[in-house]
């Protein structure tokens, strides 16, 4: 069954465009992660389908129901937010059994789903205390657990660990896998900036830009095929090199040049026509590595900055050409790097090409 329908979705406020026309099937059950930059219009699409935003056009349906004019309430859906929300005169019990109590729900009911929900979130300790008293990610835990109690058919998280510290962030991300694994027939939309919180908890990630859709699809699909320039660049820490390039022979496998004499062979298919065009050639940081003796090179540079973090090492190549440097992401710690002179190549399969416009020439 389809858990939620968007149908060419627009979004304006006066003559302002948000939303250029979404069109999206998310499957009941289904976890999904909208992703983009700031201001491309994530939690926008959020609040249009908890109902907190009005539809200027197309048209939206939850659970095979067309939902454009029915309110908040009666949608189904329960939204975490980044600031909690708890009422900070209640305690946890009556902070997660309020929305109930004021459905007028029967007392015995509203004391089952509190306590079936605090065990899930391990917060059965904690139903006494006031929000205050709480750490954030028990906070973060509360707000979830108040949604659970809804017992919604969409679940909306708006940037739910943003407020979290780094060792937190990763204790409430599991315990949302988590939850997300307990509640099978829930449909969870999460709206997030993290790509570690986007590749792990989605089913699919939409990657948005500019208030129109880039690409959905699982998260190693968008990683290891991604359909354009902006989704290559995007998906992925540090991003993906792309370096301006010609095709020089176009055909079942493509030659392109990037500069010099270095013509590189690729296992991607180009149209015949192509011959001359300009496209952009591109290879993730950590599919690099250092070129054995006669090994085809792809780079060859003088290392920069060096950025040891411990289980990797991020190297800066700077380029004979001048273009901006290639970055290299190399495992562990590699040490005494520093300007020298190194080569570097990685297999064919990691080679992504892209046509003038951005769009990949690799099937997405
Ligand atoms: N009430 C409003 N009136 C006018 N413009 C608005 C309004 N609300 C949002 N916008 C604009 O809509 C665009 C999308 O905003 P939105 O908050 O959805 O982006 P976002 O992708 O969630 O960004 P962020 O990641 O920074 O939260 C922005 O350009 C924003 O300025």
């Amino acid at each position: 069954m389809t858990g939620l329908v968007l149908k060419d979705i627009r979004k304006s406020y006066g003559p302002v465009k948000v939303l250029h026309g979404i069109d999206l099937q998310i499957e009941k059950g289904e976890f999904v992660v909208f992703v983009g930059p700031s201001g491309c219009g994530k939690s926008t699409l959020l609040r249009m389908i908890a109902g907190l935003e009005g539809i200027t056009a197309g048209e939206m349906q939850i659970e095979g129901q067309r939902v454009n004019d029915v309110p908040p309430s009666k949608r189904g859906i329960a939204m975490v937010f980044q600031s909690y929300a708890l009422y900070p005169h209640m305690t946890v019990y009556d902070n997660m059994a309020f929305g109930m109590r004021i459905a007028g729900e029967d007392k015995a009911e509203i004391d089952r789903r509190v306590r079936s929900a605090a065990e899930k979130l391990q917060l059965e300790p904690y139903l006494d205390r006031l929000p205050k008293a709480l750490s954030g990610g028990q906070r973060q835990r509360v707000a979830i657990g108040r949604a659970i109690c809804r017992n919604p058919k969409v679940f909306l998280f708006d940037e739910p660990l943003s407020n979290l510290d780094a060792a937190l962030r990763v204790a409430t991300r599991i315990e949302i896998a988590r939850l997300n694994e307990s509640m099978p027939d829930t449909t969870m939309i999460y709206v997030t900036h993290d790509q570690v919180e986007a590749m792990t908890l989605a089913d699919r990630i939409v990657v948005l830009s500019a208030g129109r859709v880039e690409q959905v699809g699982a998260p190693l699909e968008l990683y290891e095929h991604p359909a354009n320039l902006f989704v290559a660049k995007f998906i992925g820490s540090p991003a993906m090199n792309i370096v301006p390039t010609t095709i020089v022979e176009a055909g079942p496998t493509t030659t392109v040049s990037l500069g010099g004499d270095r013509n590189i062979s690729l296992d991607i298919a180009t149209p015949p026509d192509h011959k001359g065009r300009k496209a952009s050639f591109g290879v993730r940081p950590e599919d690099l590595r250092i070129a054995t003796e006669g090994e085809h090179a792809l780079f060859s540079g003088t290392i920069g900055i060096v950025e040891a973090l411990g289980e990797v090492t991020l190297l800066h190549l700077e380029e004979l050409s001048g273009e901006d440097p290639v970055v290299v992401k190399l495992p562990g710690i590699v040490r005494d790097v520093r300007g020298k002179t190194l080569t570097f190549t990685a297999d064919a399969g990691k080679l992504h090409l892209f046509d003038a416009d951005g769009h990949s020439y690799r099937k997405a």
